[in-house]
């Protein structure tokens, strides 16, 4: 019997998501959820997909990633799809920070665990966790391949022009400054997903990728390669995402530590933890936004109209970089379930070709779908991302290659 199954482990930096698939068809066995991980009421949820079973809750406290990865194996085990199963054929990891050197999916071996280490300052929210989620997953499984999907990797084919900062060149290279990307997992897959939506082949089609989620950016998509995105050194740059600021006059940190007198670690904490959406108006989850507005909360309405005006700048940026565009896809959860923050958006860009019908862009489901009306210059679709599967189906496609 050849193993066929691949877990993927999704490691934030307060949760990790998981799931197990069957890659003979990418059906998926289970999945699942943990966390609040640190905290008192940390939360697990699984569902055994494969049985057809309710969903399993936990809440209590979890103290690290270690714990939490513990705790799905025993959920997992409980379902007869335990670690130690010989149908199991590696486990995928995603890794947020690769640097320059990973542009592939890649077995984890000594030298690659240490160059995750490296880049931690560059990832300090998403390295920590990522590594704690190999550790725990290679003590557990020590005879199977852990194969690393790195988030960076998708971007590495952006241009120089685009992937550095105009700042002095031998400052930049010493402390390898310079734009790497993040969500290059998501834009991969969804450009590809839409080029697909659209009857072509990536290769013949330019698209634009707006991944909204908790972590939000923007990539500019030709041909399949991509050459632009939004998150740069960190995934600080770029869009107003939940927590983070994204782009700022970096003389802003300058100016607070200098007048401000704060320090360097307060000032990261702030642009990072206590800003963009959370920051302007105490909240980051796009639903409770649209509530406050719906009742004629201010605030809530000037962070709505500030994540709107950096995106739409994003969105024209990318036209311009692409030259032409065949397709802008929304994607991650603002961009698959908030239909007012897509309508939004592209409002007055008709003349760019770009529009969305309002009946089509009030429909909700999981398959990709165009929200533009018929006969539009430029499609804009809806196109769900699925990390998990592209992180299983790269880590699967190693191993048999490998083997
Ligand atoms: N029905 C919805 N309407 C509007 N926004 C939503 C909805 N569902 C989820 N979201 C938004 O999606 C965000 C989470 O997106 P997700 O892609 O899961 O983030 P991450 O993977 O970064 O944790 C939430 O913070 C919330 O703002
Ligand atoms: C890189 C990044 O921002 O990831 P996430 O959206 O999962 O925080
Ligand atoms: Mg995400």
């Amino acid at each position: 019997m050849t193993a066929t199954r691949v877990l993927v482990l999704n490691s934030g930096s307060s949760s990790v998501k998981y799931q197990l698939l069957d890659m003979r068809d990418s059906s998926r066995l289970a999945n699942g959820l943990v966390e609040r991980i640190g905290e008192q009421s940390s939360r697990l949820k699984h569902t055994p997909l494969a049985t057809g079973g309710e969903s399993r809750e936990w809440t209590g406290p979890i103290a690290d990633h270690d714990a939490a990865l513990k705790a799905v194996a025993e959920e997992l085990a409980k379902d007869g799809l335990g670690l130690d199963s010989p149908e199991l054929a590696a486990i995928g990891h995603r890794v947020v920070h690769g640097g320059k050197r990973f542009s592939e999916p890649t077995v984890i071996d000594d030298a690659v665990l240490a160059e995750i280490e490296r880049l931690i300052p560059v990832a300090p929210l998403h390295n920590p966790a990522n590594l704690t989620g190999i550790r725990t997953a290679t003590a557990l499984r020590p005879d199977l391949p852990q194969v690393a999907v790195f988030d960076t990797a998708f971007h590495t084919t952006m241009p120089e022009a685009a992937a550095r900062y105009a700042i002095d060149v031998e400052t930049a290279d010493a402390h390898r400054v310079r734009r790497y990307g993040f969500h290059g997992t998501s834009h991969a897959y969804v450009s590809r997903a839409t080029a697909k939506l659209l009857g072509k082949a990536p290769e013949e089609v330019n698209v634009i990728v707006l991944h909204l989620g908790n972590g939000a950016s923007a990539s500019a998509v030709e041909k399949g390669r991509c050459v632009d995105t939004s998150m740069g050194l960190t995934p600080l740059e770029g869009l107003v995402m939940g927590t983070r600021s994204g782009d700022t006059d970096p003389a802003v940190i300058f100016h607070l530590a200098r007048v401000g007198g704060m320090s360097i670690d307060e000032i990261d904490t702030l642009l990072n933890k206590k800003s963009g959406l959370i920051g302007l108006c105490g909240d980051n989850d796009m639903r409770e936004i649209r509530r406050r507005i719906d009742e004629g909360d201010e605030g809530a309405k000037l962070a709505f109209d500030i994540y709107i005006h950096r995106l739409k700048k994003y969105i024209g940026a990318y036209y311009a970089v692409l030259g032409h565009v065949d397709a802008v896809a929304f994607t991650a959860g603002v961009g698959e379930n908030a239909a007012p923050v897509r309508e939004a958006a592209v409002a007055g860009l008709g003349s760019l070709g770009l529009a969305v019908d309002d009946e089509l862009n009030a429909v909700r489901g999981d398959e990709p779908r165009l929200i533009s009306p018929a006969g539009a210059r430029v499609a804009v679709a809806v196109v769900p991302t699925d990390e998990e599967l592209e992180i299983a189906t790269q880590t699967y496609a190693l191993v048999k290659k490998t083997n």
